[in-house]
This record gives structure tokens, C-alpha cells and sequence, in this order.
């Protein structure tokens, strides 16, 4: 029997969809899942679609790593975390030399770097790579961020970029860099993900509760926005869950949906890169917050029994500036999310190719957009690190800062959240302030702690002759 290209373990949403779409671009795929009904309910799958015959099932372990071709590639496709570092351990006396370990879960990228310098001194070659795109993308084309061991990377390129989504005919798969590399930037592309989904709900909550306008309005207006600066995956599907009604009462679905976001992780996991890498991020941390107050829904509950119900009522706010104003907001996210990347590729070595990551983004994952597009040219075109001193962005966000201005401070007087948008405005204005308020903490730092400042043309490490008696 023919040996298998690639070999797949976990079954489940992701990892079925990829081996489909492996085997319909043409290479044989080995698979194992730990729970064989999986295995089973896969090849019945494989059947209705007629790759059967692409698709080497076993449900022994050892038999699935004998079924692929020498020098193996094996895609791990399981939960994150613990089983990752279990799935390693089951295969590692079946491997051999020069063979790959090809991790596609959203794992934390430090777990990532610690299995590839685990894996390296015994020659086994360790991709950790960032696939996104849901279910469907997993299927049809997702956007593919790999990262670790360059050299098993060759071997496993052509079935990777083949399965990945095209933009104009180019793969949206690229090596990005060594180790934690390419879950690293997957990381940062869900932290951006929560930024846009925040965004995106922060103005529907002022359509919903400023403007009075009902679901299917809403839908409507986010369907023509998807026409212009803001077209994109997230703004389309928002039209469609606006638009959903729910069979059992007639009503608009999203409103019978709880109002408590879940979140797996990833989010919070770039927040806390940005803030360690000392990048701030605020945007990225704003929808991070926002998803962890939505889930104390007894604590609001309570809360507003307390301060009375917000003011919401008319917002005097077009809608044209809506959506100028989450295109400003949109800009200064993404420029915080590229900045993190810079200085975590400066931190780790990486070499993080920026125009390479916003056009591998351009299509097959949760972000993609029209956006990314530009931003791909015009980091091409440029060294600059934060988006927000790209001249294409420097127009984009003159013309349109005013609007997200007009919409924070609408929000602040109507009461209505805007946590991501009103911090992405925040760093907007400090980014851009020469002179800022540091000064002051510097003194205050100086007088409890000696800190020291620094006064231009005076020197570093001064102090000051503060008051040793105080009335507190
Ligand atoms: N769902 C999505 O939209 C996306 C998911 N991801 C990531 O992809 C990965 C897979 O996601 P998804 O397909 O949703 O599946 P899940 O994260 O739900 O994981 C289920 C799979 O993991 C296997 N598994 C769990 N524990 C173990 C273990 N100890 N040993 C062996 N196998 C184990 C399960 O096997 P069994 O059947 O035996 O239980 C099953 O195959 C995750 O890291 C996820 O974060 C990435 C992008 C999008
Ligand atoms: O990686 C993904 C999309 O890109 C997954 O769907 C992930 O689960 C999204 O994160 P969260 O569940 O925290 O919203």
C-alpha cells in the first residue's frame, strides 16, 4: 500500500475539515483520532464526498505513523494545551529522525518555543502553525501562520499552501519564523479579531440604543458598509446574524442571544504580550475587558439597579460617522496589534515579515478584509512599525479621527460603552501628543521613591528638593 503525504491526528471540527481539504487538493492523508467513532464518522464524511480514496484511516497509533511517507509530516489537530504535549509524547518513539510535528491548534506560543527546543536536539522538526478561518476555512482555505523549524517546513509546503485560502492567486500560507513564531502572530491576529468583534458591537449598541433602530436596520446598514472602506468577513457575517430571526417566536435571534461573551484565551494572551512586550495595546486589552464584563451579568444586573438604567436614548451621531469612526478605530487597533509583532520579532529574533502576515490575513482567516490589502502595499513600501505613520494611514485617519472623536464623546454623554473605541482614541491622542503629562509622574515618582527625571541639557538621574513634611 501507498504510503500517506501528510498524516492528520484529531478529528474533530478542525482537523476533519483540514484532511478534506487535503484530500480534495490531491494528497493522501493519513488520519487518527483517540476516540475512533471519530474516525469512523470521518471516512462515512470522506465517502459522501468522494475523497475516500485520498484517505488512509487507522485507528492504532503506531500503524498511522507507518502509513505516511518518510520524512514524516504528522499534523497534531487537538485541544489545546496538556494534549498537545501528550499527543508529542505518544509519538516521539514512533519518529525518526528529519520527521515533523506540525501543531495547528491555537496553543500559547511560549508552549510552542518550549516543544521546539525540546524537539530540535532529537531531530525531530516541531511546526507550530496558526490556522484561521472557522470550520469553513479549515475546509475550503484557511489563512495558514507557520512558524518553527524551517528546514521539515519545505517538506510540508506544497500540502500547506495548496489547502491554503488565495488572494489573487497567491496562497495565503507563509513561514513567518522560527519556534513560537507563527502562533505568535495567530495570537495577535485573534487579539485584532476581539478588537474588530468589539468594535462592531460597540456600534451596534449605538444604533440599537442610541439611534432606536431595529435589528434588521441595523443588518441593512452594515450590509452597505461591507460595500466600502470597512468590506470585510466580520462586517458581513454581523449583517447576518443582525438579520437572523429566531423560528420559535418570530423575534430577532440576536436579541433572545445572552449577552456574555465567551472567550478561549487568545485574547487575553496578546494583551498580555503587548503589555510585557511594553507595546500598548489598548484596543486589544478595551475588548479583552469588554468580553470579561459581559460575562458578570449578575454584577451589571445588580449595578444598574444601583445607578438606574443608562440614559440611552437619542444619540446625535449620523451614520456615515459611524462607520468613519470605526474605520479610525479599525486603523489604530491594527497599528497596535502590527506593533506588538514588531517588538515581539525584535524580542525573539524572529524576523516577522509584516507585509507578508497583513497579505497571508487577506483572505482565509477571521480578519480577512479589503483593509488588509492596503496594508500590505503599504508596508511594502515601508520600515515604519506603527501603521499610524504609513502615509496611505495618515490620511485615512485624518479624515476620520474626528468621527470616532464625535462618537466617544456621544457615547460618553448617552451612556453608552464604548470601551475599545473610546482606548483606541485615547492612544490615538497620546500617540500624537509631544508634549505629555510624564513630566508630572516623574516628579511624583522623584518625591516617594527617588527615582530621579531628566531634564534636557541638564541631565539624567536628578532630583528634586521636595518638602519633607507633609499633612498626610
Ligand atoms: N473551532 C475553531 O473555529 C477553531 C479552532 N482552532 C483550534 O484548533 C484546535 C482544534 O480545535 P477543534 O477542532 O475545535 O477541536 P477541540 O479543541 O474541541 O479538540 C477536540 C479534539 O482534541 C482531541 N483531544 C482532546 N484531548 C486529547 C488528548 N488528551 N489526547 C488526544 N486527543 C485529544 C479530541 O479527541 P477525542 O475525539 O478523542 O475527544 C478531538 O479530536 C484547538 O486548538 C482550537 O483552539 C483554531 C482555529 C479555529
Ligand atoms: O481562532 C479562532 C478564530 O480565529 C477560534 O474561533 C477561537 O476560538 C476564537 O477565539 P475565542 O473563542 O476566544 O473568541
Amino acid at each position: 500500500m501507498s504510503k500517506a503525504d501528510i498524516g492528520l491526528i484529531g478529528l474533530a471540527v478542525m482537523g476533519s475539515n483540514l484532511a478534506l481539504n487535503i484530500a480534495e487538493k490531491g494528497h493522501t492523508v493519513a488520519v487518527h483520532n483517540r476516540t475512533t467513532s471519530r474516525i469512523d464518522d470521518f471516512v462515512a464524511t470522506a465517502k459522501e464526498q468522494g475523497l475516500e480514496e485520498k484517505v488512509i484511516p487507522q485507528a492504532d497509533l503506531k500503524a498511522f505513523v507507518d502509513a505516511v511517507a518518510k520524512p514524516r509530516s504528522i499534523i497534531i489537530m487537538v485541544k489545546a494545551g496538556g494534549p498537545v504535549d501528550d499527543m508529542i509524547e505518544q509519538l516521539l518513539p514512533m519518529l525518526d529522525e528529519g520527521d515533523a510535528i506540525i501543531e495547528c491548534g491555537n496553543s500559547l506560543y511560549s508552549d510552542t518555543q518550549r516543544r521546539f527546543d525540546y524537539l530540535k536536539p532529537k531531530g525531530i522538526g516541531y511546526l507550530g502553525v496558526g490556522v484561521s478561518g472557522g470550520e469553513e476555512g479549515a475546509r475550503h482555505g484557511p489563512s495558514i501562520m507557520v512558524g518553527g523549524a524551517k528546514e521539515q517546513w519545505h517538506n510540508a509546503e506544497t500540502v500547506l499552501k495548496a489547502i491554503s485560502a488565495k488572494f489573487n492567486g497567491e496562497p495565503c500560507c507563509a513561514y513567518l519564523g522560527e519556534g513560537g513564531a507563527g502562533h505568535f502572530v495567530k495570537t495577535i491576529h485573534n487579539g485584532i479579531e476581539y478588537g474588530d468583534m468589539q468594535m462592531i458591537a460597540e456600534v451596534y449598541g449605538v444604533m440599537r440604543d442610541g439611534l432606536g433602530m431595529e435589528p434588521k436596520a441595523c443588518a441593512e446598514v452594515f450590509r452597505k458598509w461591507n460595500q466600502g472602506p470597512l468590506n470585510s468577513y466580520l462586517i458581513e457575517i454581523t449583517a447576518h446574524v443582525l438579520d437572523a430571526v429566531d423560528d420559535e417566536t418570530g423575534k430577532p435571534l440576536v436579541e433572545l442571544i445572552l449577552d456574555k461573551a465567551g472567550q478561549k484565551g487568545t485574547g487575553v494572551w496578546s494583551a498580555i504580550a503587548a503589555q510585557t512586550l511594553g507595546v500598548p495595546a489598548t484596543a486589544i486589552e478595551g475588548a479583552v475587558a469588554a468580553r470579561s464584563i459581559s460575562s458578570r451579568k449578575d454584577e451589571r444586573e445588580a449595578a444598574e439597579k444601583v445607578y438606574g438604567a443608562r440614559h440611552a436614548g437619542k444619540a446625535d451621531i449620523s451614520l456615515e460617522d459611524l462607520e468613519k469612526a470605526l474605520l479610525a478605530g479599525k486603523i489604530v487597533s491594527y497599528a497596535q496589534g502590527f506593533a506588538v509583532m514588531a517588538r515581539a520579532s525584535e524580542e525573539n529574533g524572529w524576523n516577522l515579515p509584516l507585509a507578508e502576515i497583513a497579505k497571508i490575513w487577506r483572505a482565509g482567516c477571521i480578519i480577512r478584509s479589503r483593509f488588509l490589502d492596503q496594508m500590505s502595499a503599504a508596508y511594502q513600501k515601508t520600515d515604519t512599525v506603527n501603521l499610524l505613520m504609513v502615509p496611505d494611514f495618515i490620511e485615512l485617519m485624518k479624515q476620520n479621527h474626528g468621527a470616532l472623536r464625535k462618537l466617544v464623546a456621544e457615547g460618553a454623554l448617552g451612556e453608552f460603552p464604548l470601551i475599545c473605541l473610546s482606548s483606541a482614541l485615547s492612544y490615538f491622542d497620546s500617540y500624537r501628543q509631544a508634549q505629555g503629562t510624564a513630566n508630572l509622574i516623574q516628579g511624583q515618582r522623584d518625591f516617594f521613591g527617588a527615582h530621579g527625571f531628566e531634564i534636557v541639557g541638564r541631565g539624567k538621574d536628578l532630583h528634586g528638593d521636595w518638602p519633607s513634611t507633609l499633612d498626610n
